[in-house]
């Protein structure tokens, strides 16, 4: 549905030069939630802007639900945009237009006949849960139902794609996860492609399939969504996992360095999906006879997995270690020695 093959986009001259997209490689399957997240001047919003042809690449290619962004003329783009749906952090929304009318507004760009637009708003506005504000203004809603408005008014041309750009980031948690529980609901009705940009692991760990990680321009991890959450590579990503799994934890996060009386090997354990709900770890202390001790554990959810994280301690080293760790593994448990433990 999507594909960025090297893209780059640079602002400036000279020293004050600055590659905010760079040789960026992406690919967004139909149907999938797709998360890019990154800190602030990671490049986030300059992406966004590329896939709906505001910005245009300096090289590589961009397709965009069957359309070369790259090479499309001016007025092939502003076709393009109308099947390219995008929501704001600030809604966008038109002050002086009420709620039908301010969806209204996206039918009447695209030269909708009247009839056709009244039947579509009654839609959307059932369709986003606003069902007796049809006739309100932006400024007598609260940020979630404006949300909503912008969702609407988004979804009214039956884009190919949704594009979010921080759609939440103005929201209280609770009203975050009621926008963000909308969009995943939408997805899945629709079948409809959604991107979506944002600095919140929480938004991505809710709802996307796919994750990819910006760093000073660059995609520097990207993956299934819960494979990233399982085992983040890059340190940027591990940052992000942190700030969310600590979040978490009612006590804070846990600190292996503080473990007090541990006297074998600290082993970290990870997990995905329906080994959550597996005796691994009773077998193979049957197995191989050993008194595998729990330190601390703890279970997150991505959008269709669960993740489970736990410490453990063992008393063996070298080869009764290694035999271990190979049965673990076989078992598509990954492991990490944390203290202790020489293997053979
Ligand atoms: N029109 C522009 N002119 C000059 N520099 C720009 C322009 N747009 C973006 N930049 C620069 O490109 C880099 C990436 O910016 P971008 O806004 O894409 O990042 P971001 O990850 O979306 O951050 P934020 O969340 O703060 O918007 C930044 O250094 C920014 O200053």
């Amino acid at each position: 549905m999507i594909s960025l093959n090297r893209a780059t986009k640079s602002f400036g001259q000279g020293d004050a030069r600055i590659t905010a997209v760079d040789h960026v490689d992406l690919s967004v399957e139909r149907g999938q939630i797709f998360g890019v997240i990154g800190h602030s001047g990671a490049g986030k919003s300059t992406l966004i802007r590329l896939l709906n042809g505001l910005e245009r690449a300096d090289s590589g290619e961009i397709s965009v639900a069957g359309l070369d962004l790259s090479h499309a003329s001016e007025a092939a783009l502003r076709k393009a945009r109308l099947k390219i749906g995008m929501i704001f952090q600030h809604f966008n929304l038109l002050w002086s237009r009420t709620v039908a009318q301010n969806i209204a507004f996206a039918l009447e760009i695209a030269g909708v006949d009247r009839a056709t637009t009244k039947a579509r708003v009654t839609e959307l506005v059932g369709l986003v849960g606003l069902e007796g504000r049809e006739d309100a203004y932006p400024s007598q809603l609260s940020g979630g139902q404006k949300q909503r408005v912008g969702i609407a008014r988004a979804l009214a041309n039956h884009p190919d794609v949704l594009l979010c750009d921080e759609a939440t980031s103005a929201l209280d948690p609770e009203t975050t996860d009621a926008i963000l529980d909308l969009l995943s609901d939408i997805n899945r009705r629709l079948g409809l492609t959604i991107v979506l940009i944002t600095h919140e692991m929480h938004v991505v760990r809710r709802i996307c399939d796919q994750v990819a990680v910006m760093e000073a321009g660059k995609v520097v991890e990207t993956g299934p969504a819960k494979a990233v959450f399982a085992q983040p590579q890059a340190e940027v990503t591990k940052r992000f996992v942190r700030q969310i799994t600590s979040a978490d934890t009612v006590d804070g996060a846990f600190d292996p360095a503080l473990a007090g009386g541990v006297e074998g090997t600290l082993i970290k354990l990870i997990y995905v999906g329906p080994l959550a709900r597996q005796p691994v770890l009773a077998d193979a202390i049957r197995q191989f006879d050993l008194p595998i001790n729990i330190v601390h554990g703890r279970v997150s959810r991505t959008r269709d997995a669960a993740i489970g994280e736990l410490y453990v301690e063992v008393p063996a080293e070298g080869a009764a270690l290694d035999a271990l760790l190979a049965y673990l593994a076989e078992r598509d448990i990954v492991s990490e020695i944390v203290r202790g433990g020489a293997q053979s």
